[in-house]
């Protein structure tokens, strides 16, 4: 198998530049208000049940800390595997997200419970790592049993227009991930103008890309709902040109279930109802979970559970 860190361009800068260049600009008015208008719809009762249900199955259950143990990372799989001991009608999540060295603790915890395990890799959260350490990182998450690689991309070489950089980066990383989805990254907070997110999320996927994911979490803004609507506008018009669907995955900041619900409703009516699958949406999330499970409890009894129901995401 040929040393992907050393293969040819996969793409010319030159023309990869004209075809992201010549997409079209986002108009960042009509992007907030798109995005603001999506966001005061209000969803029926039985809906919201639905919604809710259907946010649990697409959250990427994450903990990212530098104080992350063993311990947490297994009390954090077995929240994923039973997120109410109480309520087994509860969905599973649809995966569980942590740093690599952390991989094989998640893949045993979650052994025989069908849920995947996710891994930032590629020197997350920064990306600043030779090209050999960011591969190296994707294959030890990979060999020890992670189904998922979230990688990020080298934002200063977007920021610098090096995009051919980063197109062979993404599809180097695509390789070594095997049968592993590749959700990349593209850190929206850093890339200035909404137009750098469109041409971001357009390379990413040109370069193979599963899924494109908002932000590490670790900066700020993160998910704002402007920005994952260009996202999933650059899906949708992906979909319609090629025929291949790739998924989209918030990430950063999303606490509520009014925030879950603002992305689902987003996703419908941008990308359309065939994107309401945790095949194709993802929410990544820190501390949504428990939010999602108190409002679910009170659809079903009409009161909240107490405050200290619920173990910690
Ligand atoms: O990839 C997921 C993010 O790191 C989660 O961010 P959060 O802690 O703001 O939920």
């Amino acid at each position: 198998m040929p040393d992907t860190a050393t293969a040819p361009p996969a793409a010319p800068n030159s023309s990869l530049r004209a075809f992201l260049h010549g997409l079209p600009g986002v108009d960042e008015v009509g992007a907030r208000a798109r995005a603001q208008d999506l966001s005061t719809r209000s969803i029926k009762t039985t809906a919201k049940a639905h919604a809710i249900d259907l946010a649990i199955s697409m959250v990427d259950l994450t903990t990212l800390e530098g104080a992350d143990t063993p311990g947490k990372v297994r009390s954090l799989c077995a929240k994923a595997a039973l997120p109410d001991p109480a309520d087994r009608t509860v969905p599973r999540v649809g995966a569980v997200c942590v740093y690599p060295d952390m991989v094989a603790i998640a893949v045993a915890a979650l052994r025989g419970t069908g849920i995947g395990v996710a891994s930032v890799a590629t020197a997350f959260p920064s990306g600043r790592a030779p090209m050999e350490a960011k591969l190296a990182d994707t294959r030890h998450a990979v060999a020890d049993g992670a189904t998922e690689i979230d990688m990020v991309i080298d934002r200063g070489a977007f920021l610098s227009g090096d995009y051919g950089k980063v197109f062979d980066e993404i599809a180097a990383v695509k390789e070594a991930c095997g049968g592993a989805h590749l959700k990349v990254i593209l850190e929206t907070g850093e890339l200035v103008t909404y137009d750098n997110v469109r041409r971001a999320s357009h390379l990413a996927i040109r370069a193979g890309a599963d899924f494109i994911k908002t932000s590490t979490g670790k900066v700020s803004p993160a998910a704002t709902l402007p920005v994952t609507l260009i996202m999933l506008e650059a899906v949708r018009d992906h979909h319609a040109a090629t025929g291949r669907r790739v998924g989209v995955k918030p990430a950063g900041g999303i606490r509520t279930t009014k925030d879950a619900i603002r992305n689902l409703v987003l996703v419908n009516e941008t990308a359309g109802p065939g994107w309401l699958t945790p095949d194709l949406f993802r929410i990544g999330a820190s501390s949504l979970l428990n939010d999602l499970l108190m409002q679910r409890t009170r659809l079903s009894t009409g009161s909240y559970p107490g405050p200290d129901y619920y173990t910690q995401d």
